[in-house]
């Protein structure tokens, strides 16, 4: 048995950051044993439909035909690297702070009620569920230092079915007397636990739905010991997933920097040359050999030339989270320079220092970042629109469609390093997608503008402009009343 999906389709291609596909009437064929595309064929005109399908062997009984209408498409799934499912009640309180105030007057005292299984429950049900119908199937998600809340929290994502990682916060110090663990043998007890409660759930990492992350909340709130014990634990085992936060915020770093002077950093295990003299954030996490290929480093605001090398000389990915980052007044991350550098980059809402639990928020915000970062540019100019869809370097200019598509879809995936199975539609992987509607009985006034209601309505054909131009009305202006399938 397959399924077949004929209609509009939108899709980044791997290897490239400033094109993309926009097809308006592909046949997509899914295998329904495997959940894998089988084939694509990109241009039919319906009077071959049939013709097609039989030149793949396909007849009438052993297919499912979901004929996409007119405002329809299917796009991949969005990827969101980097949120906090416990702050999900908290979105849009508390937005007059920055991060370190932030953290201890509304986020901790939050975080602390997950104590109580039957409110995490409720409250992760609740999270999980919006963040599905927000279009995101890959969730990379922070839990709290609870061990058995965080167990649920897998639990609930995995009942869903939703692609993720899950991971329990370490913090045993810096936290409030209410909200930190007792000691680093605690908290790495409780970190090997939560592995295998998710290994149980899910198997192997190579096919696994739901993995676990080994998640330092970040360098403040880990004594060096915890640091210590967390790098043994994921030397001996390279395929666990790590996430946490750097750079965010300028009294972070400042804090983080003191707290881990040189002399008592570990040489780092893939460390060549002579030890640092100067600390540096991503220095202090690589001394404790957290930073390799399956890491994922949240915001990277203020990074150093130096740290910027080190990150892609680990191949760890960079998850960007431009609502949280103006929400919390910590700046604009260099994404266009960390895309010249070769660096992995994806986005992330990070709820609830991001408001929003969309990664089309994400998207719209890591546009504006962009366009910031270049008008700040010391050599700023007013660049011909058309540049942006040329080769140039990203460094310094706003990013154009194709990459903001590509960030919150295969670049996410590759964060993950996940590309190989999601992030795009193409022969060979998970048919992970959703189905967009931009009509107008999705109920979206905003994204019913006078191209697409010719698009739609006057003429019968949506051709490869007018679906390019229903993708940026959706990524600008569309929210989850514009997704009609998960
Ligand atoms: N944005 C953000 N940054 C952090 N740094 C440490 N914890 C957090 C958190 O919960 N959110
Ligand atoms: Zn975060």
């Amino acid at each position: 048995m397959a399924t077949v999906f004929y209609g509009a389709l939108v899709t980044p291609t791997t290897g490239s950051l400033s094109t993309y596909l926009a097809l308006p009437k592909a046949v997509l064929c899914v295998s329904h044993d495997s959940g894998i595309i089988q084939w694509i064929e990109e241009d039919v005109p319906s009077s071959l439909l049939q013709d097609v399908l039989a030149k793949h062997g396909i007849t009438g009984e052993d297919v499912s035909l979901v004929e996409l209408e007119t405002g329809e498409f299917l796009i991949p799934g969005f990827i969101d690297t980097h949120t906090h499912a416990p702050q999900v009640p908290n979105i849009g309180s508390g937005q007059e702070h920055e991060l370190l105030d932030w953290l201890a007057k509304v986020t901790f005292p939050t975080e602390a009620k997950f104590e109580d299984v039957t409110f995490a429950r409720k409250a992760y049900t609740s999270a999980v569920r919006r963040i599905i119908d927000n279009g995101t199937t890959t969730c990379c998600y922070y839990g709290t230092l609870h061990l058995e809340g965080t167990k649920v929290l897998a639990d609930i994502v995995h009942d869903f079915g939703q692609r993720a990682f899950v991971g329990k916060c370490n913090m045993n110090r810096h936290s409030p007397d209410y909200y930190v663990e007792p000691s680093a043998e605690e908290s790495v007890a409780r970190t090997r636990a939560m592995i295998a409660h998710i290994r149980s759930l899910s198997g192997s990492p190579s096919h696994a739905l739901v993995q676990p992350v080994v998640t330092p909340r970040f360098a403040i709130s880990c004594t060096p010991e915890l640091l210590v014990q967390l790098g043994d634990l994921v030397a001996a085992d390279p395929t666990l997933a790590i996430q946490t936060h750097i750079s965010e915020n300028a009294a972070e770093i400042v804090f983080t920097k003191s707290l881990f002077p040189p002399d008592i950093l570990p040489t780092p295990p893939l460390h060549q040359g002579p030890k640092p003299t100067e600390t540096t954030y991503a220095g202090v996490y690589d001394a404790y050999g957290l930073i390799r290929s399956n890491t994922i480093l949240a915001h990277a605001v203020h990074l150093e030339d130096s740290e910027v090398k080190l990150i892609k000389e680990r191949n760890a990915g960079i998850s960007h989270c431009p609502t949280s980052n103006f929400n919390l007044r910590s700046g604009c991350a260099k994404v266009g320079a960390f895309l010249d550098a070769g660096i992995k980059v994806g986005l992330g809402t990070d709820v609830s220092g991001g408001f929003s639990p969309s990664i089309l928020t994400a998207v719209q915000h890591a546009s504006i970042a962009s366009k910031v970062v270049a008008l700040s540019a010391p050599e700023h100019k007013h660049t011909h629109p058309h540049a942006a869809a040329t080769s140039i370097p990203f460094a310094n200019r706003h990013l154009p469609i194709a990459t903001l598509l590509y960030l919150a879809t295969l670049g996410g995936a590759e964060v993950c390093n996940l590309e190989k199975r999601v992030g795009s539609l193409e022969v060979g992987k998970e048919f992970d997608a959703l189905v967009v509607s931009v009509r107008e009985d999705a109920g979206n006034p905003n994204l019913w503008g006078l191209d697409l209601d010719q698009a739609l309505g006057r003429t019968s054909e949506v051709g490869k402009e007018e679906l390019q131009a229903m993708l940026e009305r959706f990524l600008f202006c569309g929210d989850d009343r514009n997704i009609r399938r998960v």
